[in-house]
């Protein structure tokens, strides 16, 4: 059995939908990562054979009037969730996020760049990930980015239903980053739990892990764009806008893809390309299935 720390976030839910006879998911109440005793509970009750933490903070505009929050839920629940793993020996998968980078660097990313996080969410994300591997010779740091899903609120479908009810949108050219459908994301971690319990993958290490290839958000939208018109459905015009046409109390990273080579190499794990997942997005939305938000 997999625990899932979170039950009702985008990742925890599709981690169920891959696989829910594998996959117990836990949220608040049952679970909650500030309480050190629910963490405790749930491993003893559910005796899982791995770990994957889905639940933190991330609002990102939020978390900047929030930080202790922010920090509570990033930092101090992943660690104190790792040290318990560790005593039960317990491997544990913990996501994190391209926001650790500052989107300088004008290329994608790999583990071995320095990470220097523009905002108070990606700081809160980086203290996390070394408190985890400080805390657990078996915790696993998977970096994702840009995750959206049929689940809860994402860009995916904030602008699929925009460009429905809209003559014209602007979108931001000017940040780019590897959009990553977390029902593939789920798929993947659930190969990667199994690898860590068989020993096969490096352990105590950090991997990135998303969507293949990288998008502006303009060009994420116009993949939307194109699978609604494809249905037969009347979408708004598409126009280029620069990021500082929607300002935000946090600072977003402008260059953020992700190369996700190394996780390849050492586990045999690559998604689809970014372009693949929303369009699996889109129709699955179109298909009605999309569950309640
Ligand atoms: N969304 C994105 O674009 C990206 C996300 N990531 C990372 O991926 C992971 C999953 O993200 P995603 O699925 O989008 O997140 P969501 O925001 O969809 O879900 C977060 C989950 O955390 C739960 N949660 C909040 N507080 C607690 C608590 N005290 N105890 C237990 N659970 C709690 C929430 O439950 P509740 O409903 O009760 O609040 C919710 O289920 C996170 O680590 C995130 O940082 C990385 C890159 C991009
Ligand atoms: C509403 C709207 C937004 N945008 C752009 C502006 C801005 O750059 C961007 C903001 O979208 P979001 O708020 O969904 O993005 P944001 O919350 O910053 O997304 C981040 O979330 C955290 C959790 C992560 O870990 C990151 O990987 C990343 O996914 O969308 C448009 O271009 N046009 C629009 O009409």
């Amino acid at each position: 059995m997999i625990l899932c720390v979170g039950a009702s976030g985008q990742l925890a839910r599709s981690l169920v939908e891959v696989d829910g006879k594998r996959v117990r998911a836990l949220g608040r109440p049952e679970l909650d990562l500030t309480d050190d005793r629910s963490i405790q509970n749930a491993l003893e009750t559910v005796q899982p054979d791995a770990v994957i933490n889905a639940a933190a903070f991330t609002a990102v505009d939020d978390a900047e009037a929030n930080e202790d929050a922010a920090f509570a839920l990033n930092r101090d629940g992943p660690e104190q969730l790792a040290r318990l793993c560790a005593r039960h020996d317990v491997p544990l998968i913990h996501v994190s996020t391209d926001f650790v980078f500052d989107g300088k660097k004008g290329a994608p990313y790999s583990e071995t760049d320095r990470a220097a996080p523009l905002n108070v969410y990606g700081r809160s994300k980086l203290a996390g990930e070394e408190a985890v591997l400080d805390a657990h010779p078996r915790a696993m740091v998977v970096r994702t980015a840009w995750v959206h899903s049929p689940f809860g609120t994402n860009f995916t479908k904030l602008m699929a239903g925009l460009l429905q009810t809209r003559e014209e949108i602007g979108v931001v050219v000017d940040q780019v980053g590897s959009p990553t459908y977390a029902p593939d994301l789920a798929a993947a971690l659930l190969k990667l739990a199994d690898g860590m319990q068989n020993h096969q993958c490096t352990e105590n290490g950090i991997y990135h892990l998303a969507g293949d290839g990288g998008a502006t958000r303009h060009e994420w939208v116009s993949v939307i764009a194109d699978t609604l018109a494809e249905r037969g459905l009347k979408t708004a015009r598409i126009r280029e806008a620069s990021a500082r046409e929607f300002p935000a109390p946090a600072q977003r990273p402008n260059d953020t893809r992700l190369n996700c080579m190394k996780i390849q190499q050492d586990c045999g794990l690559a998604l689809p390309a970014w372009q693949e997942g929303v369009r699996a997005c889109v129709l699955r939305l179109l298909s009605g299935m999309e569950g309640s938000a």
